[in-house]
């Protein structure tokens, strides 16, 4: 390993020297760096009939950044939250909505429920052969390893017959939480020393109230838990087509690979710090910053040290305040203003008003601190990561089961998108790139200088 090391670091000039691309020959191209205009905004990939995001309004004929909205099929999430009210499966009624397209009746609700209480089983010994082998804290690594181990299980794996596509995904569905929780029981027992226990999910019980089963010893969790944990599953499920993990899902859709494939290439993306894995590194943040900072009332103080992580002076120096700006939203995300008035009444019931202060304090300064420092067309906000990490650490929830928590809300969003490039595109995704390489004479082997 470290002889590998040694070799990869004595050639890194190679790469650099060979890789860089002048910033400008972007513009000169007119090449849109991260698939963005010079205004920040996507460039046009598809149409989806899933969901619709807005950042801007248009007021006298002029684009404003205005509140985010978020529709799933063309209902506001707010709207869904609201009309959740003292009922449970909200995040089955959502994923029903998603997959296909109506609010669904109570018997079509009902009907969907016994269906993804089917799919919740793995094979014969998967947990102990499969799940329990070489345990890691990358929860997600785990799942993904599951998924691609699940393919091999299935006979029609490749068949991409709408009504097999749609039983595949729908298995994901139901298996996602087992998947994150007993992966994470095996983490802690291994490599933590803790009591390792496999709760079998209840077909009678949400995803939300089954997940907090299967990850506590007692099997016990509150009404307002298993609420909250169901709206957070809503609010993370789905984010338009050109989100990375969705765009990757149809990516790989668009060559015709199976379900399995798709769908363990978007985790590979959501993991990513800058997409679902920021919630992780949001806490990460939090700790480094109540470690750094003495006083969470002094905005000065809080500012100055937010400023170093900017510069990359602390934390990971990677220059990102984690769970703030969005590739889309301008003045707001909607799900962070549902997230937080969970986290206001989450924080006075579990006696943490001194990290709800903190947080309040983050989020008011760092949009400050970053359209200060880089520049932004649109505004920057806290975004739906920025409490979600909070409000999981609020319910006992382990931080390495926060990205795992997004990937069993947007698996729903995925198998939409999967679909809908099934039955609609059909057309291999395929853009260009400008080459910039020009003509060398083939040296001989023999005859190359060192
Ligand atoms: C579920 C989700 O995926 S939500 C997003 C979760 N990710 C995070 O919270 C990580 C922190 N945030 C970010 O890295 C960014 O805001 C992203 C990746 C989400 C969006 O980035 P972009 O699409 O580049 O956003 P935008 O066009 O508004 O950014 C403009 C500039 O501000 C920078 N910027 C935006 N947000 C931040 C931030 N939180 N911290 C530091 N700089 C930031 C961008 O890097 C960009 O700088 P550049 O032009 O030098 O590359
Ligand atoms: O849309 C994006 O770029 C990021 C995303 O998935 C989300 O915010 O849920």
């Amino acid at each position: 390993m470290d002889k590998l090391l040694n070799y990869a670091k004595s050639n890194v000039d190679l790469c650099v020297t060979h890789d860089s691309i002048n910033k400008g020959l972007y513009a000169e191209y007119g090449v849109k760096k991260g698939l963005r205009d010079e205004n920040g905004q996507g460039v046009l990939t598809g149409l989806t009939n899933i969901s619709q995001i807005t950042a801007f309004k248009y007021i006298d004929g002029v684009k404003t950044p205005c509140d985010g909205e978020l529709l799933y099929r063309g209902y506001d999430v707010q709207d869904i939250v609201n009309g959740s009210t003292g009922k449970k499966f909200i995040f089955e009624e959502g994923a029903y909505l998603l997959l296909f397209g109506e609010l669904p009746t109570e018997s079509q609700l009902s009907k969907f429920k016994i269906a993804l209480s089917d799919g919740m089983e793995l094979p014969t010994n998967f947990t102990r052969d499969v799940i329990m082998k070489a345990p890691t804290a990358d929860i997600m690594n785990s799942m993904t390893r599951s998924i691609l181990t699940l393919a091999s299980y299935d006979k029609d794996k490749d068949n991409l017959e709408l009504s097999n596509v749609l039983r595949q995904c729908m298995m994901l569905i139901s298996t996602f939480p087992m998947m994150a929780a007993y992966a994470y029981h095996a983490y802690n027992h291994y490599e933590n020393n803790g009591s390792m226990y496999i709760h079998r999910p209840d077909p009678e019980l949400s995803i939300a109230e089954n997940f907090l089963r299967m990850i506590r010893p007692d099997q016990k969790y509150t009404e307002l838990e298993a609420r909250v944990l169901d709206i957070a599953l809503l609010l993370h499920m789905e984010h338009g087509g050109g989100n990375n993990s969705t765009f990757t899902t149809r990516v790989v859709t668009s060559s015709g690979s199976d379900t399995y494939s798709a769908i363990a290439a978007a985790m590979s993306s959501l993991k990513g710090k800058k997409h679902g894995g920021a919630n992780i590194m949001v806490m990460n943040m939090m700790d480094d910053i109540r470690h750094h900072v003495s006083d969470f009332y002094d905005e000065d103080e809080i500012e100055n040290y937010l400023k170093k992580i900017l510069n990359k002076e602390t934390f990971d120096k990677q220059g990102l305040i984690y769970g703030m700006g969005h590739a889309v939203y301008s003045l707001s995300d909607p799900r962070e203003k549902v997230f937080k008035r969970f986290v206001e009444q989450l924080a006075e019931e579990k006696h943490r008003n001194d990290d709800m202060t903190l947080y309040n304090n983050i989020e008011k300064l760092a949009p400050k601190v970053i359209a200060e420092k880089r520049k932004i067309f649109k505004g920057v906000s806290p975004n739906v990561d920025f409490y979600s990490g909070f409000v999981y650490d609020m319910l006992g929830i382990p931080k390495e089961l926060y990205t795992p928590l997004f990937a069993i809300a947007r698996i729903v969003g995925w198998s939409a998108h999967r679909i809908e490039e099934l039955v609609t595109t059909d057309k291999i995704i395929r853009p260009a790139y400008k080459s910039l390489v020009t003509n060398r004479d083939y040296v001989k082997r023999e005859d190359r200088c060192n």
